[in-house]
């Protein structure tokens, strides 16, 4: 894999496996360390590679992301910014995925946003977890449920029929000076605006009920989009920024955020959670240059 590649189509995948005399689902094990060098981590240096499969037999791919300058806990995990890749995809369901380390807490707890997430299966490439796990299948797959017992989830606190993470969903978000004659502003920044819109309507916030979603453009015109997603406790939530820049890490060529040169957020006014202060910041510290619009909506 010599170009950054985070989603690889069906064909892709069974002519691979193929190549290896392998299944696809034995492939995913083999592409955690080319994942792990697309990862993004200056302050750790730990790098970080999930592979999943999805139910459309694409494979996606997740790394780590740290943020110098700011606190740690805008970082993207591996994990997070594979179940953002599948909704940037419109996945609908993760099966299986292997990853280089043993998930953390936080992400154990981010995949039960996922309907039915005890039954996903991981494997852990890394060789010093005990391989001979007694929970394990023939491929050495885990069930999540097996590493996540006792879960706190979306059943706690949401009806049973509620949309879910990988879900189809359309938050009905408006905003009333769409149309770009009545102020004058350019087409592109339009686009801007009408793709933040667009992200904000499938942000996924449940718990909170204030969605918001992020439009990004590059010094190129290329535009990059992405949007909230909560977490039934709350703290791993992952923001609209960091949601926009897995759509900009995947999609952008593997340039430097500095590259990032308009940014466009929309959330609800009087929202409880409000995403501008901190989506600011972020913004600031990895590309200074880079301007964010507001938008309040309804
Ligand atoms: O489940 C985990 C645990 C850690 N990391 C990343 C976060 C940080 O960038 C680095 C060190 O914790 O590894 C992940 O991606 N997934
Ligand atoms: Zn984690």
């Amino acid at each position: 894999m010599d170009k950054p590649s985070f989603v690889i189509s069906p064909e892709e995948a069974e002519s691979a496996a193929n190549q290896l005399g392998v299944s696809v689902l034995q492939l995913l094990p083999s592409l955690v360390i080319p994942a792990k060098s697309f990862a993004r981590p200056p302050i750790s240096k730990f790098h970080v590679g999930a592979v999943g499969l999805g139910s459309s037999g694409r494979i996606f791919l997740g790394v780590n992301v740290e943020f110098p300058g700011l606190p740690l806990h805008h970082s993207i995990h591996a994990e997070q910014f594979l179940v953002t890749n599948l909704t940037l995809n419109d996945e609908r369901h993760l099966r299986h995925f292997a990853v280089s380390a043993a998930p953390c807490g936080h992400c154990r707890q981010f995949f039960q946003e996922i309907r039915g997430a005890p039954e996903i299966k991981l494997k852990i490439t890394d060789p010093n977890v005990t391989a001979a796990d007694s929970d394990a299948d023939a491929d050495g797959f885990l069930r999540l449920g097996s590493i996540l017992p006792h879960r706190f989830g979306p059943e706690d606190l949401l009806d049973k029929d509620f949309p879910l993470i990988l879900e189809h969903r359309d938050n009905n978000l408006t905003i009333s000076d769409l149309d770009p004659i009545c102020n004058g502003i350019t087409d592109s920044a339009v686009e801007l605006k009408r793709t933040a819109l667009a992200a904000a309507n499938r942000s996924y916030a449940p718990y909170s009920l204030c969605p918001s979603g992020v439009a990004l453009v590059d010094c190129d015109g290329k535009v990059y989009r992405g949007w909230y997603m909560e977490s039934a406790a709350y703290n791993p939530s992952l923001g609209p920024v960091q949601a926009a820049l897995v759509d900009y890490i995947a999609n952008g060529g593997g340039g430097g955020y500095e590259r990032i040169v308009g940014a466009v957020l929309v959330e609800k006014e009087d929202a409880v959670v409000r995403q501008e202060h901190t989506a600011r910041l972020l913004l600031q510290i990895i590309s200074p240059k880079c301007d964010l619009i507001v938008y309040n909506c309804h």
